[in-house]
């Protein structure tokens, strides 16, 4: 598989009536790393959910390579070569580390398995266990394993350090880094541990009541302590 680009133009989404994504545009070129920023509820999650079709769109349109995603529902993008993994994990409680892996497999191999165990090799050694014995930290090592198998084009993440230890942390942004740094998978990152996702993302768009405050690369953020104050609360 190959990174796609993804350009999200013109979003508006939202819930029901209440509208939380406005007229949201940006780029991300295929392999690329960007990071979405912002306080609490100024939504993240919304816009994540939103290009993975599980909103209600007002306007817009949100294309992945040369694949117009839009009027597709949230199963048809995943098939498109859509990879989403939400704030809430969903893994399934029932089933093994094993059998979660099997699910996130689509067509490939089971022998694929492995390269999740590469990345995380804590799942290895859980491999029998059920998901609901798993830590925190586990859950979201299983959620965002699952969805690396079935070799996404573009992979959104929505807070994936929550809840892990910071040794873990770092091998999986290695991980991830790798993953587009040979052009396998382009990928956006909500995250709320900044240095973290600043270190890992090639650019970054911070977005405020459902705007774009601010745009740029991590090295322009960091330069403009006032943005960082002014739009994520603290220095970093
Ligand atoms: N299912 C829903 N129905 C209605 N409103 C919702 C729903 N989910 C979230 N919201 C509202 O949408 C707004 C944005 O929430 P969202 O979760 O996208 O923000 P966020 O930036 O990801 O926040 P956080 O950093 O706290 O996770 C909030 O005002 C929230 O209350």
């Amino acid at each position: 598989m190959t990174a796609a680009p993804l350009d999200v133009h013109g979003l508006s989404a939202g819930y029901g009536p209440t509208r939380i994504i406005e007229d949201v545009t940006f780029h991300v070129p295929a392999g690329g790393r960007l990071a979405v920023l912002g306080r609490n509820g100024v939504g993240k999650t919304t816009l994540f959910a939103s290009i993975a079709g599980q909103t209600k769109r007002y306007a817009g349109h949100v294309t992945l390579g040369a694949l117009d995603i839009t009027a597709l529902d949230g199963s048809a993008r995943a098939l498109g070569g859509l990879g989403y993994v939400p704030q809430n994990r969903s893994i399934f409680q029932s089933l093994t580390v094993e059998e979660n892996l099997q699910v996130g497999l689509k067509s490939r191999p089971r022998s694929a398995i492995e390269e999740s165990y590469a990345m995380f090799p804590r799942l290895k050694e859980r491999r029998k266990n059920l998901g609901s014995q798993l830590s925190g930290g586990e859950q979201q090592m299983l959620a965002t394993a699952r969805t690396i198998l079935g070799q996404p084009t573009v992979l959104l993440l929505d807070e994936p350090l929550e809840g892990l230890a910071p040794v873990i942390c770092d091998e999986l942004m290695a991980a991830l880094t790798a993953l587009a740094a040979d052009r396998t998978t382009t990928i956006l990152l909500v995250e709320q541990r900044i240095k973290a996702a600043l270190d890992f993302a090639d650019d970054v768009i911070i977005l405020e009541r459902g705007r774009i405050a601010w745009q740029g690369t991590p090295a322009a953020l960091d330069a403009d302590q006032r943005v960082v104050e002014r739009l994520l609360g603290v220095g970093h």
